[in-house]
């Protein structure tokens, strides 16, 4: 199997001295092109620290982060976001939409912001594929809770990123509408071949996913291949 996520021997500290949380600690991980893998573990473990330091949000304190065989700990702001960019998709459980703009403009924005070509034929395509056809002018605050995540995935996958990290994507959902919105993210690995990455308590997302990795104290415990545990 390829690896286009690498961690080699993670460590990330906030802090100084005797106060010093140590929230990754020597991590090794591998994460795997066209596979879904679910990041779990008790309050605290690490998960999204682990999330913001594969995705070049955060940068470990030492050890290495590889995305497609480029060192992203090593790069500079401006090359990151570039790569961000380019690369990676996000999904939040708070969906992050602009509540100004319609579910259309927020599907928009990445292609925005990368400067290509405003598309909106394609954006309704996507918001299709989310289940909102018929929804694409109306503002975040006009639509449900599973509709937001809808549009914010939509929004993650119209560049077809290699790498799509999302953080408890499903938190603030029903079970109905959070096994509709993992069944888009496993979309998006069997449609194009991303490889997502879900932060989560939930654990329903086990049955959705290739591997499950279980942080505890900072540290990979179990590293699961194929699903339940
Ligand atoms: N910016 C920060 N400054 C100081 N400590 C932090 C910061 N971010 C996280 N931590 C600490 O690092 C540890 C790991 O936090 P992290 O948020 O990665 O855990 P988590 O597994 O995602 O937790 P949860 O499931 O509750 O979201 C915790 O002890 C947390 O308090």
């Amino acid at each position: 199997m390829e690896a286009i996520l690498e961690l080699d021997r993670v460590s990330r500290t906030y802090g100084r001295g005797p106060g010093a949380v140590h929230a990754l600690r020597d991590l090794d991980a591998r994460l795997y092109a066209r596979s879904l893998t679910a990041v779990m573990g008790p309050s605290g473990s690490g998960k999204s620290t682990f999330l913001q330091c594969a995705a070049g949000l955060d940068k470990p304190t030492s050890g290495s982060v590889r995305l497609a065989g480029q060192e992203i700990s090593a790069m500079g702001e401006r090359q990151l976001t570039r790569l961000r960019r380019a690369r990676i998709g996000f999904v939040f459980q708070s969906f992050n939409l602009l509540p100004t703009l319609s579910a259309e403009e927020n599907v928009l924005l990445p292609l925005r912001l990368d400067g290509k070509r405003r598309d909106p034929a394609r954006a309704r395509r996507m918001l299709a594929r989310v289940g909102l056809d018929g929804r694409a002018d109306a503002k975040p605050g006009e639509l449900s809770g599973g509709q937001q995540q809808r549009v914010a995935i939509a929004r993650a996958l119209i560049t077809e990123p290699d790498v799509v990290f999302a953080d408890e994507p499903t938190g603030s959902l029903d079970t109905r509408t959070a096994a509709e919105v993992l069944a888009l993210l496993r979309e998006a690995v069997n449609s194009y071949g991303a490889t997502v990455v879900v932060v989560t308590h939930d654990p329903a997302v086990v049955e959705h996913a290739d591997r499950v990795l279980r942080l505890a104290e900072g540290r990979l415990v179990t590293d699961t291949v194929g699903a339940p545990v």
